[in-house]
């Protein structure tokens, strides 16, 4: 991607009066959504709640669901999934550049593996990849579009701990250099507010919180509080911390 130089004011993406059902059963109902062009906004929900509907809905990858409503989206968008979906018989670069051309398209592929931290993996096959690097791949296929919205399906979901830690820092270091508008869907309420400078919650088939994540001064806690209350879990650790482990 080029190096972001100016915000765009309009929208990337406007939503109005999405409906989406499956089977008879409703599951986005008549949803409106303006994402801001370069904005960072992550999608909470519980399980079935139609995260993955709504970010397919706005990727285009719906065709023959059932539904209306409007939807403006850019022509560029890149989709990141929770696996890296890497194609095994391709070598890295090779699933990188897929279906790119262009003289420079080999040039910005590397370019782009250099900037996930896989400088030097070009040649290795995806088998040989740990889950952290294949998503590091992922990412480079993704940024060497160009993207102007990222969308991200739980990108982080497969990795352990360690790892999802590292790629926050790198998700939100190459949204920083690029500014493209990312969605990223996730479960973890703790990564929604660690990356996202807003953070929405999807349930009843619209958007029921809309809340700013401010990053300086902001408080996590307090965020944290507010986001699992809209989500109706109750945070048995923050309400009885119980004894010290080493009294
Ligand atoms: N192609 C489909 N055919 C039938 N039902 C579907 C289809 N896609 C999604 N659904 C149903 O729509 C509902 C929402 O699914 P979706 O995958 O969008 O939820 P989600 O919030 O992403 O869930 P999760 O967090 O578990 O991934 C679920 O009840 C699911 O079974």
């Amino acid at each position: 991607m080029a190096p972001h130089t100016q915000q765009l004011t309009r929208p990337a993406v406007r939503l109005r009066g999405l409906t989406r059902s499956f089977e008879g059963r409703t599951v986005l109902d008549g949803l409106d959504l303006d994402l801001p062009a370069g904005q960072f906004t992550a999608l909470l929900g519980h399980s079935g709640s139609g995260k993955s509907t709504l970010l397919r809905a706005i990727a285009g990858i719906d065709h023959g669901v059932a539904g209306s409503g409007t939807l403006t989206a850019p022509e560029r968008v890149s989709v990141v999934f929770q696996d890296s979906r890497l194609l095994p018989w391709r070598r890295v670069l090779p699933n990188v550049l897929l279906g790119l051309d262009g003289k420079d398209a080999e040039e910005r592929g590397r370019a782009a593996l250099a900037e996930v931290g896989l400088a030097g993996r070009e040649r290795a096959w995806p088998s040989e990849l740990s889950g952290g690097e294949a998503q590091r791949a992922a990412l480079a296929r993704s940024l060497v579009r160009e993207p102007e919205l990222l969308l991200a399906d739980e990108p982080f979901g497969a990795l352990d701990a360690l790892t999802r830690i590292k790629m926050h820092g790198l998700l939100r270091q190459l949204w920083e250099r690029h500014r493209p508008s990312v969605l990223l869907v996730t479960h973890d309420v703790d990564e929604a507010i660690v990356l996202a400078d807003r953070v929405l919650v999807l349930s009843r088939g619209r958007i029921e919180v809309d809340l700013a994540v401010e990053r300086e001064g902001g408080s996590h806690g307090e965020y944290r509080a507010r986001l699992l209350h809209a989500l109706g879990v109750t945070d048995a650790g923050a309400a009885a911390p119980g004894p010290p482990l080493r009294p």
